[in-house]
């Protein structure tokens, strides 16, 4: 049974889904680094929020680890290239906290406007300081959206809901997308000169980090106010902070910050700043949509191999997990194959599909291919990071689809390009659920796969099988199976052996020099 850590304080959902499904489940919320570093390598998933960071050597000691879930949207407190190295998948819920983040947005926008949190504050003491208050309206205000997807876009909508004009920087909203949410596309600087509010939903990134520099604030309209749903790094605080101080920008509204928990900032004790504690996700119905999204989508991965909403991995339904398991494995198995052959770098992989393969999920059959491909020579590939490990090392990748043209319903072909040759295997998947080797090279055969095999190339001519079988039973080397293939009669050919256990190097040596035998090698999958 699969055994999943819920790390953050997320609703009871996710444990009842969890138990539910048959994955057992610990949780252990507010624990300091040294503890999860402790305990991490006993589970197979973990749940998180924004608390918990599941750093690069977090990800080194979760030995059994294979997927990070986030009952949220951001997932800067996960390395996801450590986890992508690691084969560990990490996904997110990218809509379950979305209006509720951008219910959030408006109600700081209106705080802001009309100083709620400090004309509350003072009417609590009993001040009754009526003259001390004078807001802003929000009709016919310019809103300044820096981000427009999810979040933002529903901030567009409520805003146009209370008569504001909506402008938005987001380099990858289209012309089309933009006109249809009746949002104005503009450039940043457009932006920060016409807005009179300024909103932030993007992700951090290196792009986005501190896109309200100093130099940004400088250029926005005087008496802007600004509302960061978002995350805090997008803005330079201590540049917020002195554009508060000159009354360049009138206020603003913060859900988040450079450093969370913030138990000190700059901005702090500011009654021109109103401050929440990254309360944006902070609703029942939000927490419940999350928690029981990341408990479905862990346990599902977990239980049935399908995936959804991961950052970095293809997504594949359950039902299409089940029917694309056994031809993920012909793929790793067929890469596995070409790899243990092929001893020079690897300029090109081609890899055809054809018939009932062709309709499958490719994405997630290629990276299954390469991982198996390059695993030979590297272990640390894995299904998750094989495309990376690929794509760094120069190799080119390409993918062709075809409807059934031979006698199998569905097969793989993988084309592996070196500088010396090129090598061609295919396999398929017959109806037992099992893969079977068959071609290699240009010489057709059927062979399954086993954990120990011996590939030899000889010459077709009398008297190889016998030696080859007999220095094998005087070695005690066990043959389980045994397969020929040739291109032609008296041509090269080729024989794949099945043998229980590993086969120690000096019987490889020995089969090298058998008469006939062009080549040896013992192969593992
Ligand atoms: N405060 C909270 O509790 C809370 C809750 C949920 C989400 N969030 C955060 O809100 C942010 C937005 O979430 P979302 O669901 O809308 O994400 P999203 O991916 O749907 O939208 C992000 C938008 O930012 C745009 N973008 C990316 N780079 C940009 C750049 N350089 N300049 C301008 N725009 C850029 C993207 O094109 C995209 O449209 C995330 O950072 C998320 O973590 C915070
Ligand atoms: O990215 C998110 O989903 C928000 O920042 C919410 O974070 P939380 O789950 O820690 O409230």
């Amino acid at each position: 049974m699969p055994k999943v850590l819920i790390a953050d304080k997320l609703s009871t959902a996710a444990v009842n889904i969890f138990k539910m499904r048959g994955v057992e489940v610990d949780v252990k919320t507010g624990l300091t680094k040294e503890e999860l570093l402790k305990i991490v390598d006993q589970y197979d998933g973990i749940a998180i929020r924004s608390a918990t960071k599941i750093t690069k050597d977090v990800i080194a000691v979760a030995k059994k680890l294979k997927v990070v879930g986030r009952a949220g949207i951001g997932v800067d407190n996960v390395d996801i290239p450590a986890a992508t190295a690691a084969g560990v998948i990490v996904m997110n819920t990218p809509f379950g906290n979305s209006i509720t983040t951008a219910e959030h947005a408006i109600a700081l926008m209106m705080a802001l406007a009309r100083e709620l949190p400090a004309a509350n504050a003072s009417t609590h003491a009993g001040k009754w300081e009526k003259n001390r208050f004078m807001g802003v309206e929000l009709y016919g205000k310019t809103l300044g959206l820096i981000g427009a997807g999810n979040i933002g876009s529903i901030v567009a909508d409520r805003a146009k809901g209370l008569k504001m004009h909506v402008v938005a920087f987001d380099p990858y909203l289209s012309a089309e997308s933009a006109e249809e949410k009746g949002i104005e596309k503009v450039e940043l600087d457009d932006l920060l000169a016409r807005a009179d509010f300024i909103t932030l939903h993007t992700p951090l990134t290196p792009e986005t980090k501190g896109i309200l520099s100093a130099e940004a604030l400088a250029k926005t309209k005087k008496g802007v106010r600004i509302i960061n749903c978002a995350r805090g790094g997008l803005i330079d605080e201590a540049a917020l902070k002195a554009a508060l101080d000159s009354g360049q920008v009138a206020g603003a509204a913060l859900d988040v910050f450079a450093e969370e928990p913030a138990k000190a900032n700059p901005l702090f004790g500011n009654e021109k700043v109103v401050c929440t504690p990254h309360l944006g996700a902070s609703t029942e119905e939000a927490q419940e949509n999350v928690a029981l999204q990341v408990a479905e989508q862990i346990s599902d991965y977990l239980l049935t191999g399908a995936i959804v909403n991961a950052l970095n991995m293809p997504s594949i339904s359950a039902q299409e997990a089940q029917l694309v398991k056994p031809w993920i494995s012909l793929a790793e198995k067929l890469g596995a194959f070409a790899g243990q052959l092929t001893e020079t770098s690897i300029q090109a992989v081609e890899i055809l599909y054809e018939g009932s393969a062709a309709k499958l999920n490719q994405r997630a059959l290629t990276q299954a291919a390469l991982a198996g491909l390059l695993k030979a020579h590297m272990p640390e590939v894995n299904m998750v990071n094989a495309p990376l490990v690929a794509k760094e090392r120069g190799i080119k990748v390409s993918e062709t689809r075809r409807d059934q043209q031979g006698i199998y319903e569905g097969y793989i072909q993988i084309k592996v390009v070196t500088p010396e040759m090129t090598r061609a295997v295919a396999g398929t998947v017959f109806a037992d659920g099992h893969p079977r080797l068959i071609q290699v090279k240009d010489i057709k055969l059927d062979a399954e796969f086993a954990p120990n095999m011996i590939y030899v190339t000889n010459e077709d001519k009398p008297g190889f099988i016998g030696r080859l079988g007999t220095l094998l039973g005087d070695t005690k080397v066990n043959i389980a199976n045994f397969t020929l293939g040739r291109s032609a009669p008296g041509d090269d050919s080729i024989a794949l052996v099945q043998v229980d256990g590993e086969v120690p190097q000096a019987v490889l040596d020995a089969i090298r020099k058998l008469p006939l035998v062009k080549s040896a090698k013992a192969l593992k999958f």
